[in-house]
């Protein structure tokens, strides 16, 4: 049997669904491995009229994932754009926004944040004015109401995506099932099916997967997480992940620097001086501090 390229569109487990020209078929990898993500070119054999083993993966432009003291989880593959949704209510955590921007940055993938719910007018101001944050560092933020102005979000999100593979994440609540419905009027119908094919039971959040909107134009929808962990990531990637450090990194007095304590330390020099965020300083102490507790996987 000849092998064949699929794109892989729903991961849950061991389980997964690839779209192979427009026909959908279940696939399982080879012995244990579950190092396929959402967004993998892989190649195919079919074992029946819709089931398929992967035999391998094809090289990736991009990966995203999220890793803890243990073991590292894929969260994307070959994805170009990434999208952090937050909402004025409820409030978005720092902590996490700070640790996608940093996983988009260390995987090269572009991130936007798209703040929703902008009807909320009361909680609108604080929301704008911690979101300052980002944009000062180059990260785009998009306004929107997925629910009160959804044609207007629908014309802003269109130009954002086309062409690319995007990915968007976001805290439970901010209302990301609500900008997949209206990026994806049929999204409900695919998610049924694709439940029913991997058997996810009720737990229809909690895979990942991917719709395409057209030829060149997909978007991935991941559960909502209350955790990211970045275990994974080396204090050289750490460091470089952090856009507003650039300008001192060449700057400290030991060519070696942590950016902890040491004397002399252009990068703590600005923290104090308040060009870097004490905010942003004290995430990447964690995530340093993150990465060495790594126990190897
Ligand atoms: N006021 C207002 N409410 C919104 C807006 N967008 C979504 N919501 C509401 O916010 C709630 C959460 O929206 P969801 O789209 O389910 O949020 P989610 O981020 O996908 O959350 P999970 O499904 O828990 O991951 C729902 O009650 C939505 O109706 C908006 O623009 N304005
Ligand atoms: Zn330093």
């Amino acid at each position: 049997m000849a092998e064949f390229k699929g794109v892989i569109i729903a991961a849950h487990g061991r389980h997964y669904m690839a779209d192979a020209n427009g026909q959908r078929l279940q696939c399982v990898t080879r012995g244990k491995k579950s190092d396929v993500a959402v967004g993998d070119i892989v190649r195919l054999k079919t074992t029946s009229s819709d089931q398929a083993v992967i035999e391998g993966i094809e090289e990736r432009k991009t990966l995203l994932y999220r890793s803890d003291q243990y073991k590292s989880k894929l969260l994307a593959a070959n994805v170009t754009r990434l999208f952090i949704v937050v909402a004025t209510e409820p409030s978005f955590a720092d902590d996490l926004v700070s640790r996608s921007l940093v996983a988009a940055e260390s995987a090269g993938v572009e991130a936007h944040i798209l703040l929703n719910k902008i009807d909320m007018t009361d909680a609108l101001p604080r929301a704008r004015e911690r979101l300052a944050l980002y944009a000062g560092l180059g990260y785009p933020v998009h306004e929107m109401s997925a629910r009160t102005r959804p044609e207007e979000a629908v014309a802003l999100l269109t130009p954002l995506m086309q062409g690319q593979s995007s990915i968007l994440i976001g805290q439970s609540g901010m209302g990301k099932s609500s900008l997949i419905q209206l990026l994806v009027p049929d999204a409900d119908i695919a998610v049924r099916e694709i439940s029913v094919a991997l058997d996810t039971g009720k737990h229809t959040t909690t895979f990942t997967r991917m719709y395409r909107i057209d030829e060149s134009t997909s978007v991935i929808d991941s559960p909502g997480f209350q955790e990211f962990g970045l275990h994974h990531l080396t204090e050289g990637m750490l460091e470089r992940a952090f856009p507003e450090f650039k300008p001192f990194l060449g700057g400290c007095r030991f060519y070696n620097c942590h950016h902890v304590a040491e004397p002399g330390c252009a990068v703590l020099d600005a923290v104090k001086e308040e060009k870097i965020a004490a905010m942003r300083h004290a995430l990447y102490l964690q995530l340093r501090h993150e990465a060495m507790q790594k126990i190897g996987y």
